[in-house]
């Protein structure tokens, strides 16, 4: 059990285990298949805007870059937290080959037999080490499942990752320790921009005991993507969180209201500001709802890395912030509880977790 300590309780309210009998890829795969089965009936309209103007990054100018280059990262970097959430992080210094290696193994790995797969089958929303798919429900209280299986890991503090195939754990190992510490360069490059003391990142966000996840979301081509989702509308919890994709598009961020679509180049990775950074920030940066749509073409493959604070710091707007701003607009949590929550609570329906978060002032 990873030590954040996300209770085994079981998670009635939303949490249901994965079948194997009726894994989404032996649906998918089967080549007769015209209309989506109901179980997975969700409309929605998957066409999005395209924008040339997602924000990009430069890692290295963020760390080594001289005065000007560095502060000029960094006002991107701050911009595009504040402004879309999202941006395209390059020169991040991740082999191409790592990248490459990762998704070779998560291949292997749903390749599979399902009797193999099958000891890692969710029965609680904390296990450390799960594989299948999740009936959540929609806005009208149906359940429905997502037209994805996905493979989640805990990989930090305690690094868990199933035994076979080989090269899997090889790989998760060594892209989940190069990524987490981007994410602690971000870390400390935000608290900089917004002038946070330099003892911020260590002593509140306990940045040595980061808490990691690791997931691998596969989506195979759907028949009908106007009536089926891979991922419903939603914000990650953390800090930041890193995606690469196989090249299909499926990504869809909102901005100002609408959905745009969030292609990332090859090799760069698309880094999501989540909800802990729009806590921290008493609401200056954003954790914007983002979803994954499915094609009817292709498979599409995307690997994420959620990076947190430790699961025992307790997050809520930097004190600094407050006084600024003359009041906290979000609550404090520990983030432990707050992965609890939104774990064994729908967070797909109603009031997001971060929504509950907020503080409305009292007139
Ligand atoms: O696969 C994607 O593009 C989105 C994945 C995602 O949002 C998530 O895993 O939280
Ligand atoms: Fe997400």
């Amino acid at each position: 059990m990873a030590s954040v300590a996300v209770s085994g309780k079981s998670s009635s309210d939303s949490f249901q285990p994965f079948e194997f009998e009726t894994t989404l890829k032996v649906v998918a795969d089967s080549s007769t298949l015209k209309v989506v089965p109901s179980k997975f009936n969700f409309s929605n309209e998957p066409t999005a805007f395209t924008s040339d103007s997602l924000p990009i990054v430069d890692f290295s100018a963020l760390i080594a870059g001289g005065g000007d280059q560095r502060s000029k990262a960094l006002h991107d970097l701050a911009e595009a937290c504040r402004e879309w959430g999202f941006f395209i992080l390059v020169n991040h210094g991740i082999p191409e080959s790592l990248m490459n290696a990762t998704f070779t193994a998560i291949k292997q790995f749903l390749s599979l037999p399902d009797s193999e797969k099958k000891q890692y089958e969710a029965k609680s929303a904390s296990d450390p080490i799960k594989c299948g798919n999740f009936n959540v429900a929609n806005t009208s209280n149906q359940s429905f499942t997502l037209w994805r299986d996905y493979l989640k890991l805990y990989v930090h503090p305690e690094f868990h990752c199933p035994h076979q195939p080989q090269l899997l754990r090889e790989v998760v190992l060594e892209y989940t320790e190069r990524t987490r510490k981007l994410a602690s360069k971000l870390t400390e490059a935000v608290c900089n921009a917004l002038e946070l003391d330099e003892h911020y990142v260590d002593e509140v966000l306990k940045m040595g005991s980061t808490f990691q996840l690791f997931a691998a979301n596969y989506y195979p081509p759907c028949p009908q993507p106007d009536q089926a989702i891979g991922i419903p509308p939603h914000t990650d919890h953390g800090l930041f969180t890193f995606l690469i994709h196989n090249g299909v598009a499926g990504l869809q961020i909102e901005h100002e209201g609408k959905w745009f679509n969030a292609d990332s180049p090859k090799n760069s990775i698309l880094v999501n500001a989540a909800d802990q950074l729009e806590i921290l920030s008493n609401g200056r940066f954003k954790s914007v709802k983002h979803r994954a749509v499915v094609n009817s073409e292709r498979e599409r493959i995307s690997i994420v890395v959620a990076n947190g604070p430790s699961g025992e710091a307790v997050v809520g707007p930097a004190a600094a912030l407050v006084e600024k701003d003359g009041r906290a607009l979000y609550g404090s949590m520990k983030y432990e509880e707050y992965i609890e929550s939104q774990l064994t609570k729908s967070r797909f329906d109603g009031k997001s977790l971060l929504e509950q978060q907020m503080i409305v002032p009292d007139n």
